[in-house]
């Protein structure tokens, strides 16, 4: 597979530390993904959430670097240009639901400052990509919640973004769709770094070429997906071979004190 060279590292995190009040979340996290597609696994609140807010630039790290697709997100004319080519869909996300389908895909489009011209061509294609485009002109407040999922999607990819983060985009997805949003993984990895948050093995397994799994906010595996897998061979519980590389990482990371 060829991978677009222009944007490097495209994320660049080190020693970040992010808490709530006195709780820490993420503690002295480093983090380097370059093109392609990055699964993010771990247990409920190991901080993927909380990574991928930092990333979104819409939360401020306490302590550590953070360069996104070779910048500086302290400097803010830096910042501007990084939310320009900028992907994020969170894991929660809210909407006017009186907007139609189009509506609400051209409303980030605008926050992106993609050029008014390139906007209609823009919007029909990101919702073509998600299979939503017969249903552009419904409200919002009328889709279902896999749909919703999909024109959330469809907000995130409509500038073209050389960063797209995914916090849990498969939730909702029936099966056909989930294969289809796979494929679709793949083919923005190309010259994009994808990174996606996910509780379904299955999705990094067939979808991302490396994964990434945070424990108690920190880092306990970072490799190819392939090296995931080697990692169950001697031992880890599962049904299959990726979701025993999961559990035989987790286990050893526990077993070393902190
Ligand atoms: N706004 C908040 N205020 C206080 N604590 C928070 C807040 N948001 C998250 N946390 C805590 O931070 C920790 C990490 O949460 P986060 O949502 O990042 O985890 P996660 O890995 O995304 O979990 P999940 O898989 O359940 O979505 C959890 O212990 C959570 O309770």
């Amino acid at each position: 597979m060829t991978v677009g060279t222009d944007i490097g590292l495209a994320v660049s995190v080190a020693g970040l530390r992010v808490g709530y009040g006195r709780r820490v979340v993420l503690d002295g996290l480093d983090l380097e993904l370059a093109p392609g597609v990055h699964g993010l696994l771990g247990p409920n609140g190991a901080g993927k959430t909380t990574l991928m807010r930092v990333l979104a630039t819409v939360a401020r790290p306490e302590q550590g670097q953070v360069r996104l697709l070779n910048e500086d997100v302290t400097d803010r004319a830096a910042l501007r240009r990084i939310r320009r080519r900028l992907g994020y869909l969170p894991q929660d996300f809210g909407f006017y639901p009186r907007f139609t389908v189009r509506e609400f895909v051209e409303y980030f489009a605008w926050l992106r400052e993609l050029p008014r011209a390139e906007v209609p061509l823009a919007v029909d294609r990101a919702l073509e990509r998600v299979g939503l485009l017969d249903r552009a002109d419904d409200r919002m407040k009328h889709l279902s919640g896999g749909m919703l999922r999909r024109a959330g999607i469809a907000q995130a990819i409509v500038n073209d973004p050389r960063l797209l983060l995914l916090d849990e985009p498969t939730a909702g997805l029936d099966p056909e769709q989930r294969v289809e949003f796979r494929a679709l993984l793949r083919e923005l990895g190309v010259d994009a770094c994808v990174l996606v948050s996910t509780h379904l093995v299955e999705d990094v397994g067939t979808a991302c070429t490396r994964v990434s799994l945070l424990d108690g906010g920190r880092l306990a595996f970072t490799g190819t997906t392939e090296e995931l897998v080697a990692a169950g061979t001697d031992g880890g519980s599962g049904d299959s071979p990726i979701e025993r590389g999961y559990t035989s990482v987790l286990r050893g990371a526990r077993a070393v004190p902190r």
